[in-house]
């Protein structure tokens, strides 16, 4: 099979401007997809590059490989601010924009040194794209999701591409002069090279809706302002806990808390101080919690605990411990400390075939009644 260079050239560009423009409509418009815009912008000096090195036969020599491996810089670049953009992290400037200026400079100075630009343009792609790596393993700001692991292949692939080329034609096993010649052994390196910038661009636009999808779902399942999840969320889980209680004979505790005189604490400092006071004890709530609890905001100033494998006895003794942490933990104000307490309703022990998620809601709503009628600040079962 005979691979003609130049016409993998054509369809390189041809495809990359596509998948530019593709982005472009993906990002339009959408505010959450700002990652986008570099990365688009990349695959068009991406694409610039190819058409710099193309045609080299039509143009002053010197502007088109300078002007080629510029734009390749450029690229990869764009492509780090957008990864950084992606995690809402700052990359560093020297990072990003030092290659892009060092690249005329450098390929300038070694217009006439065919071997030590190919090596040199190797380690200057490969350290930009080793940069991305990191910036993709950056634990500070993690990305998680399959669209992570393909961009991360793909850039990996593309720097081993780089690097076995330079050593090839280094070592004289590649003889070709120039980024277009038709070899077969090049034909395939670029092959792999261009399979690598398109895997990592369809990895990038896969990462953005998996992104999407995530703030979909906490959207959906998180309650904004104290940050913990909301009626919906732990309702289905105090409904998984109940099965999971009735199938294993398991014990089971469902508290229900309510911040007590909350009115007041409004008409006193303020919605606002109300809503502070909302989340200090969320905080508050969380902090003091095993890992296998889960609470949720159940209604304006209520929150729904769910406690697996926990019977009456330690339900209380959890209760009373959050009580107290509460009445500890006054929510500061401005110069003013707003004392906060919470009243409790337990319900606690193996769960009967004939209880459901509801009976066990009202049954600790019952209990937190008789807290709120019995002087408040207390633990009721
Ligand atoms: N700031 C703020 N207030 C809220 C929010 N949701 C509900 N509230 C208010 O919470 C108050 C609840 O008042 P009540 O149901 O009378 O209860 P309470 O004043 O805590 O009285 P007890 O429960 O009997 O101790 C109401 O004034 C609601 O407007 C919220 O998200 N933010």
């Amino acid at each position: 099979m005979h691979l003609d260079v130049p016409t993998l050239f054509i369809l390189v560009t041809v495809v990359a401007l596509l998948m530019a423009l593709l982005v472009c409509v993906m990002a339009w418009g959408k505010p959450a997809s700002a990652a986008l815009w570099p990365w688009a912008l990349a695959l068009v000096a991406y694409a610039l590059s190819n058409v710099l090195f193309g045609l080299r036969a039509y143009l002053p020599w010197g502007f088109s490989m300078v002007g080629a491996n510029s734009s390749y810089a450029l690229a990869l670049a764009l492509m780090l601010t957008a990864v950084r953009r992606f995690q809402s992290a700052q990359a560093q400037r020297w990072q990003q924009w030092g290659p892009v200026l060092l690249a005329p400079l450098v390929f300038a100075l070694l217009y006439d040194h065919y071997l030590i630009r190919v090596v040199v343009a190797a380690l200057l792609f490969t350290t930009q794209i080793a940069f991305i790596l990191a910036a993709l393993l950056d634990s500070e700001h993690p990305i998680t999701g399959r669209g992570r692991m393909i961009v991360f292949c793909a850039f990996a692939l593309l720097a081993l591409t780089l690097l076995v080329r330079a050593l090839a034609i280094w070592r004289g096993w590649l003889d070709v002069s120039s980024p277009v010649e038709s070899n077969r052994w090049q034909a395939m390196l670029f092959i792999a090279a261009m399979g690598s910038v398109l895997s990592m661009a369809l990895g990038f636009v896969y990462m953005t809706m998996e992104k999407a999808e995530r703030q979909n779902f906490e959207l959906a399942m998180k309650d904004m302002l104290t940050g913990l999840s909301n009626r919906r969320a732990i309702s289905d889980v105090l409904q998984a806990e109940v099965a999971r209680a009735q199938r294993q004979g398991q014990l089971l505790a469902v508290l229900m808390l309510d911040i007590d005189h909350f009115k007041k604490i409004n008409d006193g400092y303020g919605h606002q101080a109300g809503d502070v006071v909302l989340r200090g004890v969320a905080q508050t709530l969380r902090s003091r919690l095993r890992a296998q609890d889960q609470i949720g905001r159940f209604g304006g100033e209520e929150f729904l605990l769910v406690l697996p494998d926990t019977g009456l006895e330690g339900a209380l003794i959890v209760g009373e411990a959050l009580r107290q942490a509460v009445e500890a933990t006054p929510t500061q104000w401005g110069a003013q400390r707003i004392p906060t307490t919470i009243s409790i309703g337990v319900r606690g022990g193996l769960v009967t075939g004939a209880e459901t998620a509801d009976t066990l809601v009202a049954a600790a709503d019952a209990a937190l009644y008789r807290a709120k009628h019995t002087g408040r600040n207390r633990c009721e079962h």
